[in-house]
């Protein structure tokens, strides 16, 4: 299968690259893409080098799947462009998330709604990362409780701003004055802040985890907020999550509910010190769920902490099932309606 990854030099593209290869993915032809200043570099992919291609090359050579990672402003330019050659676009980016007319799928929860692609649907959206790993616990205990309401709080990787924050983070722990991609230090602090702030008084990125959530469990019911932290951690995002559910449940059921869903480890045994943190997520596809807890100060309230690898379960990981999923159930060539 022909594969061109978009953004395929910046962090989630590696991870990409990495991810389609330990999966063993089809691929049989891969076209990496990176911005003009990359172009004719070389990267490796599998033991084999590879040139990286001009966005330009990448549309003509119409590859079956064109996986983006390179910002929103580039997948609402190019995007397009591929979708119109047929080629199936799946993209990382926000820009065509909350679009009515694009899916957003995170397989474990909504790979169904692939079955219905058709000719005006070839860009499939890949949800924000602190969405993904919270929609991947909730769902199953939404089918069986029925979530009312979510609080939850992030504590974010800087692994998710890309690059340049990993950049930031490693030279103000060496003392050394570099660029900024924050508006302050990251280095044992916490910023309150991921993404633009909003007129409402949110960020964009808490905003996303509202409006993405309803749309991935098809419930505009569900009543959300959220505060997004980022953190001066690399390796995963974390997620204390405080879940109101409209029936009551059982403390043991939760945890072989969780336990029993595809794509979650649970690591939930305080008295060895067991629960989940970014340190040992990274690198790994399932979401790691513990410190489930009742909320007693509310009925059928549930306390959880959920972490993942961001650039893996996140991004990368989550791409490639959407992927899997396409070849798996022969949905590569769409319906023309
Ligand atoms: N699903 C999710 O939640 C996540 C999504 N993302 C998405 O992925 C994007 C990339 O993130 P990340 O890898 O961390 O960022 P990086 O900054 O590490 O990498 C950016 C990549 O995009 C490429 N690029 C930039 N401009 C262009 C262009 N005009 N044409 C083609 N390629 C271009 C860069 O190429 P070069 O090396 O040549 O500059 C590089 O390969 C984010 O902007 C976001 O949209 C990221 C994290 C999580
Ligand atoms: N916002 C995420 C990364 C990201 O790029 O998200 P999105 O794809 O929703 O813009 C973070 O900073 O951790």
């Amino acid at each position: 299968m022909k594969i061109a990854v978009v953004g395929a030099t910046g962090l989630v593209g590696t991870q990409m690259l990495q991810v389609l290869k330990n999966r063993k993915f089809p691929v049989t032809e891969l076209i990496p893409v990176a911005s003009e200043r990359s172009v004719g570099n070389k990267i490796e992919f599998d033991g084999k080098s590879y040139r990286v291609h001009s966005m330009q090359e990448a549309i003509d050579a119409v590859p079956d799947i064109a996986i983006f990672s390179a910002g929103g402003s580039v997948s609402l330019e190019f995007a397009p462009k591929f979708a119109e050659k047929g080629t199936i676009v799946i993209d990382n980016s926000s820009a065509w998330r909350m679009n009515p007319n694009y899916k957003l799928v995170v397989p474990e929860v909504n790979a169904h709604e692939l079955h219905n692609l058709n000719e005006n649907d070839k860009i499939i959206a890949n949800p924000n990362c602190s969405t993904i790993q919270m929609v991947v616990a909730l769902n199953p205990l939404h089918q069986k409780y029925k979530i009312k309401r979510v609080v939850v709080s992030t504590y974010q990787s800087v692994t998710g701003t890309g690059k340049a924050a990993v950049d930031q983070l490693m030279s103000e722990r060496k003392g050394e004055t570099g660029n900024k991609v924050y508006p302050h230090p990251i280095d044992l602090n916490v910023l309150p802040h991921i993404d633009v702030f909003l007129e409402n008084g949110y960020t964009k990125e808490e905003m996303k985890m509202i409006l993405e959530t309803k749309k991935i469990m098809c419930d505009d019911s569900i009543q959300l907020t959220a505060t997004a932290v980022r953190i001066p951690t690399m390796g995963g995002h974390s997620e204390a999550v405080n879940v109101e559910f409209e029936n009551d449940f059982d403390l043991k059921e939760v945890r072989e509910i969780l336990s029993n869903s595809e794509g979650i480890i649970v690591q939930d045994n305080v008295s060895k010190f067991e629960y989940p943190m970014p340190i040992h997520s990274e690198g790994k596809d399932e979401v790691f769920v513990g410190r489930l807890r009742r909320d007693d100060s509310q009925k059928n309230t549930l306390n959880m902490w959920i972490v993942a690898d961001n650039l893996r379960k996140g991004a990368a990981t989550n791409a490639v099932q959407i992927a899997e999923y396409l070849v798996k159930e022969n949905l590569l060539k769409t319906k023309t309606v």
